[in-house]
């Protein structure tokens, strides 16, 4: 399996810079660097009247469900799924031992300005005029070099708990690859790459941890800005406190509330290019508390870095031509990490005919990113 997506971040550092790294523990009062001029719209969140679907995987209509709900969401929650309770949270409860350390020891396993695993801010961060309130750990096969510099006497249990969880989420992710792409008619010999002849050993795969202090004034904050995963799909474990929210058509942000043991899956943008466009992905944002310290935890997931994603084949008709350029999964990071959010329009073959622009670009362009 290959996974080398380095290349990708090379011409896109993101620094951390020791003198603009805020120590969120003794902070009174929100500094100028991370205020936000538009004030995070709380009020646009109507999700009493649409809700994010939740579908249970031993329902014998989940193809189904699950199908529409990429169609029309991009996004949805997975309930008996396999993935022991006990596990989720051995999670939460060694990513709260790894962000309570102090700033100073954070910082020793500091991710490069390209590097692709350790402590740091956003990959996204750089692309926005104000910081945002919060810090990651990023992940990509085993922690143990970070995992032994923060804890030399006792890292074996960091160590073992995501490297489990990572386990698991690679069954679980291939399982609603299969699911979601199998409602739309497409079966392991339509993806040569993922089909058993290559001797398919699962997506390659990043683990991010989350960690959204609190803050004295959350409302003028934002702790993950508006984005689109590039991933083919993203499982997201959000423990016990909401704030992951997600943008809905007309403009409001629908927040997705935690349910226990359930988990969020998010349609990345490579998915939408292999469905043709069938499955947007969904742009979505995490807000944060003033009393609560709240973890999440991704496993975003893609193909092996070098295979080339293009529309599948049985998805392009006449009427429904090939929307997206082939790019293997590092090129993609690379022309995202330059452009951002406008990623999949740079990419696109031809705009639609009418003159309307993409929705998924539409979206993006209301939210200003
Ligand atoms: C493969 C990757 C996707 C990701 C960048 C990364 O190299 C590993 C971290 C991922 C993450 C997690 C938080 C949100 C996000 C937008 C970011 O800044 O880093 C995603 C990146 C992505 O999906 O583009
Ligand atoms: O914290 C959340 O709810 C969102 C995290 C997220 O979007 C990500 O890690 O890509
Ligand atoms: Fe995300």
């Amino acid at each position: 399996m290959s996974l080398n997506l380095s290349e990708a971040f090379k011409p896109h550092p993101v620094y951390l810079h020791d003198d603009d790294h805020i120590n969120f523990d003794s902070v009174q009062e929100v500094p100028d660097s991370h205020a936000w001029p538009q004030v995070v719209d709380y009020l646009s969140d109507l999700s009493d009247v649409d809700s994010v679907p939740i579908i249970d995987l031993m329902d014998p209509n989940a193809a189904t469900l699950v199908g529409n709900a990429c169609e029309t969401w991009g996004v949805f929650q997975v309930i008996n799924h396999g993935i022991p309770i006990h596990l989720l949270e051995d999670l939460e409860s060694v990513g709260r031992r790894l962000f309570q350390l102090p700033a100073q020891q954070k910082l020793k396993v500091a991710r490069g300005p390209d590097g692709m695993s350790g402590y740091g801010r956003a990959r996204i961060s750089c692309f926005f005029p104000k910081l945002l309130w919060s810090e990651g750990f990023t992940i990509f096969g085993s922690p143990i070099e970070q995992a032994r510099q923060l804890w030399p006497q006792e890292y074996t249990t960091f160590c073992d708990v995501t490297e489990e969880y990572q386990k698991e989420m690679k069954r679980l992710s291939t399982r609603l690859m299969w699911i979601m792409l199998g409602s739309l008619g497409i079966t392991e010999d339509d993806l040569s790459w993922a089909g058993p002849k290559n001797k398919y050993e699962g997506p390659c795969a990043a683990l991010q941890l989350n960690s959204y202090p609190p803050c004295p004034d959350p409302k003028i904050v934002m702790g993950l800005a508006a984005h689109t995963d590039s991933t083919l799909l993203t499982v997201l474990y959000q423990t016990n406190t909401s704030g992951l929210q997600v943008f809905r058509d007309g403009g409001r942000w629908v927040t997705v509330p935690p349910k226990r043991g359930a988990l969020v899956i998010n349609v990345g943008d490579l998915l939408q290019i292999l469905s043709n466009g069938r499955f947007p992905s969904v742009l979505h944002r995490a807000v944060v508390h003033q009393s609560r310290h709240r973890l999440s935890f991704a496993y975003l997931c893609g193909p092996p870095s070098n295979i080339q994603i293009s529309p599948l084949p049985k998805l392009i008709d006449q009427k429904h031509p090939p929307l997206y350029h082939p790019v293997t999964w590092n090129e993609y990071l690379g022309i995202k990490y330059k452009h951002l959010n406008q990623a999949l329009s740079v990419i696109r073959l031809f705009k639609p005919q009418d003159g309307s622009v993409d929705m998924n670009d539409m979206k993006r362009m209301k939210v200003g990113c």
